[in-house]
């Protein structure tokens, strides 16, 4: 046998006794990750009595944070960790223990230290990188908490409390849900109300608006990104809807806008519970709540082929309607005082109210873009009356179609272009959205805009608040 032989045989027949000395702990686990031996100091530290008993256990039975049996199972080392015992923290190393051939057979433990303290700079970042990141956590909770209940959903008419009720009963299931209703009449507020009252409503709640993404960018924003798929921004990869929902609700809002393919996708991954983040070739597992809304005839879809028979019904367990505004006409008056309280508050203006008078003209409205176009009316009649009270020619001021005189340039006061442009993509977005009732796919395609493009126009020249 050489010097150099000899030495590293002498290294390692000591290296253990002397590390078990000097270090405040030792253990040694089979290729079954069971404990074979411990040295004294080991449960001295951990504050348990050493007893034969230890000896054959499963680790994870004594120390239940152990990573000896990845060790075991990876044959990798594991230099220097921080493991979590309690409400202690001690600084540890894990090798793995091969046999003569190379095979791993079991693996040592070390505490290296049982007071973290002694690596304080290290101890201090990671101290710092936790509390940053339980922070980050807690904002992304409460960033995905949702926003409604079912206190907010106001209407006390039969269509709505037959609603609501409906909607309570599907809360107390985690069942697809299908809200089917005109734009504005709540669907987004009913879908939050659900989670918010059913079991998952600690989790989170996600919602893709499928109409406002471009459809190059759906499958991205669905399942993510896997790291390397993209040069640039993405290289690192990217969540998507369905990983940042999971454990929680995703809500699929204008759901039949989406295209062929992903619908494809979408029933794939809703059967399966799985999915393929972009660039990657690896399935990533999923567990939601799907709830889905639109405002377009999905029946009607489905019978003509542009929507899959399939995942039309895996959708459709619970169907929910969400009457427009002209149907629901008892409401107005609970649904006018609430949205008036609700719109002082948040200008910072002092109460107000509305007369009778004035809800019976709103009643007598069409409204194509429901209680969002309500609730824009009365904002706009609160900022241009004084009165305490709204009366009916405070409304009849801001519901008149004042449209065509605006958009006439003040004699003598030329428009730039610019701005003669906006107002005409203003009252034609305006029109085909009325004419269409709100739809806005159907819109698009009357104007000849992507869909994507029309939502970009709505809030560009702040039309959302107006009509639609
Ligand atoms: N019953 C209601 N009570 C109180 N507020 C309501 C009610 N219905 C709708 N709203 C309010 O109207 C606005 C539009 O509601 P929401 O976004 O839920 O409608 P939607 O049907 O999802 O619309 P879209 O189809 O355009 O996405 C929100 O500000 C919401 O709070």
């Amino acid at each position: 046998m050489t010097l150099s032989e000899d030495l590293r045989r002498l290294a390692s027949d000591t290296l253990l006794s002397h590390f078990a000395d000097y270090c405040e702990g030792a253990v040694i686990v089979d290729r079954d990750a069971r404990i074979v031996w411990m040295n004294d100091s080991y449960p001295e530290r951990l504050g348990i009595a050493l007893s034969s008993c230890v000896i054959g256990q499963p680790i994870e039975q004594v120390i239940p944070n152990s990573m000896m049996r990845q060790v075991v199972h990876s044959g990798q080392a594991i230099m220097l960790d921080i493991m979590e015992y309690g409400d202690r923290a001690f600084v540890v190393t894990r090798l793995p223990l091969r046999d003569a051939g190379g095979e791993v057979v079991g693996a040592v433990g070390f505490m290296l230290y049982d007071d973290p303290s002694r690596l304080a700079p290290l101890m201090a970042r990671y101290q710092r990188l936790r509390s940053d990141l339980a922070e980050a956590r807690r904002k992304l909770a409460e960033a995905r908490r949702t926003k409604y209940t079912f206190a907010d959903f106001v209407g006390a008419g039969a269509a709505s409390s037959a609603l609501k009720q409906a909607a309570r009963r599907a809360a107390r299931t985690t069942a697809p849900v299908l809200i089917l209703g005109e734009t504005g009449t709540g669907k987004e507020l009913l879908a939050q109300a659900i989670h918010a009252a059913g079991a998952r409503s600690e989790a989170p709640f996600v919602a893709v608006n499928i109409a406002a993404v471009p459809e190059t960018l759906l499958e991205a924003e669905f399942f993510g990104v896997a790291p390397g798929a993209y040069t640039g921004a993405e290289r690192g990869g990217r969540d998507g809807k369905f990983k940042l929902a999971d454990g929680g609700t995703l809500f699929l809002d204008e759901i039949g806008d989406m295209s062929p393919a992903l619908q494809a996708k979408l029933l794939r991954t809703l059967q399966e519970g799985e999915y393929e983040p972009v660039g990657s070739n690896r399935l990533a597992t999923v567990d939601l709540r799907v709830i889905a809304a639109t405002s377009r005839d999905l029946e009607r879809m489905v019978a003509e082929g542009s929507f899959r028979a399939d995942l039309y019904y895996r959708l459709n367990v619970i169907t929910l309607r969400t009457p427009p505004l002209r149907e629901r006409l008892e409401d107005f008056a609970l649904l006018a005082d609430y949205l008036v309280d609700q719109i002082c508050r948040l200008r910072s203006m002092p109460p107000r109210g509305i007369s009778t008078s004035a809800v019976n003209r709103l009643c007598r409205h069409d409204w194509p873009g429901n209680v969002r176009e309500l609730r824009n009316v009365l904002e706009r009649a609160l900022l241009m009356s004084d009165s305490e009270t709204l009366e009916a020619d405070d409304i009849a001021a801001v519901i008149q179609p004042a449209s065509s005189a605006a958009a006439e340039p003040a004699a003598g006061a030329p428009l730039a272009i610019a701005e003669v442009v906006a107002r005409a993509e203003r009252e034609a977005i305006r029109s085909a959205l009325h004419q269409c009732r709100g739809n806005k796919a159907e819109a698009a395609r009357r104007l000849g805009i992507s869909r994507a493009a029309l939502y970009e126009k709505i809030s560009g020249l702040g039309i959302e608040t107006a009509v639609c």
